[in-house]
């Protein structure tokens, strides 16, 4: 029974849950906490409606990454063994009845925030729900859906409380270009078990070296774009001091990827997780 409960937790990867959560507070705070009411099924103040949201993306991502494995539960013998369905810590039918679980809940919270709010988790919803069966087979296709829902954490944050969405939209740019980046690196690590599948992810299609270009090009992108928050946006200085070591390690990252991909998309995940920390200090340093 510990082992299911473990099991279960494993399944949500609670990493990601907790750090999509802290993406979505910091898109309420950047867009502004104070937003207006326009929109509201029911009048929730906004301090509720960010705790609301942040519960909705925890939940949210927590369940999508449960119904991934449920769906992966056969490429996932080869591609991730150790998971908890392919290990026998967690039944099929039981990861899927929890992922669906924690979509019922995700969408009870959504349901007490603004109209753009609720339609950004319904596309989200859907999007979990038909990313590892519809999408992910098709070159490139997947990686840009993860991307988005990477980079829709902040619009979501911001649309719960009705805030301005610009800085917003430049922190989404930049969380789904390195998200991208990762995707299609984690796609050239898995190319044994996904071509035993049948799917046509990037390297399968185009060969490994020329997809990590296209990820090295899209991290690129996003590196030359990551002082905007503070050109055009609401961050301080602090913010340009701490993103440039982030953005160092998400280069080597790049590099490292063409020798060795789970190398390099681990490192690439650290940077990410440098380049969140820097948004939250450099942001607040703004504020003080
Ligand atoms: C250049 C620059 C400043 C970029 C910004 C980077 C940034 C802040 C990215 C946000 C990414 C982030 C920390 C996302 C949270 C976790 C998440 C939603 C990950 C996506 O998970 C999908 C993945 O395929 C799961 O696999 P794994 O992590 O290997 O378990
Ligand atoms: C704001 C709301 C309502 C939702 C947020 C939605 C978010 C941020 C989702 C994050 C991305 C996510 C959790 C995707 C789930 C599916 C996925 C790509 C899991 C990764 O599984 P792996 O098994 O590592 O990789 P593949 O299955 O893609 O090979
Ligand atoms: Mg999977």
């Amino acid at each position: 029974m510990r082992g299911t409960a473990r099991g279960l937790l494993e399944l949500t990867r609670p990493g990601n849950a907790i750090a999509s959560g802290l993406l979505t507070v910091i898109g309420s705070f950047v867009a502004g906490i104070a937003g207006g009411e326009a929109g509201l099924l029911l009048p929730v103040p906004p301090e509720f409606r960010v705790a609301a949201a942040v519960c909705a993306t925890v939940l949210a991502v927590g369940g999508g990454n449960a119904i991934n494995d449920y769906f992966d539960r056969e490429i996932d013998r080869i591609n991730a063994p150790d998971r908890p369905i392919p290990r026998g810590a967690v039944s099929p039918r039981g990861a899927l009845a929890f992922s669906l679980a924690l979509f019922v809940l995700a969408v009870a919270l959504a349901l007490t925030l603004p109209a753009l709010a609720i339609a950004i988790a319904v596309v989200n919803l859907v999007a979990l729900v038909a990313y590892t069966e519809l999408f992910k087979g098709l070159p490139g296709v997947g990686n840009l859906i993860v991307a988005y829902l990477g980079g829709s954490t902040f619009l979501f944050g911001g649309a719960a409380v009705g805030g301005d969405l610009s800085t917003v939209g430049v922190l989404f740019a930049l969380a789904a270009l390195s998200t991208f980046a990762r995707e299609v690196v984690k796609d050239v690590e898995d190319v044994a078990g996904d071509r035993e599948e049948g799917l046509h992810t990037l390297p399968i299609a185009v060969g490994e070296r020329r997809a990590l270009v296209a990820a090295a090009a899209a991290l690129g992108l996003a590196v030359l774009a990551s002082p905007l928050p503070f050109v055009v946006g609401t961050f301080g200085v602090v913010y340009l001091v701490l993103v440039l070591p982030a953005d160092a390690v998400m280069c080597y990252a790049a590099y490292e990827s063409f020798g060795d991909a789970t190398a390099g998309q681990s490192r690439l995940k650290y940077g990410m997780f440098l380049a969140m920390a820097s948004f939250v200090v450099g942001r607040g340093f703004a504020v003080v």
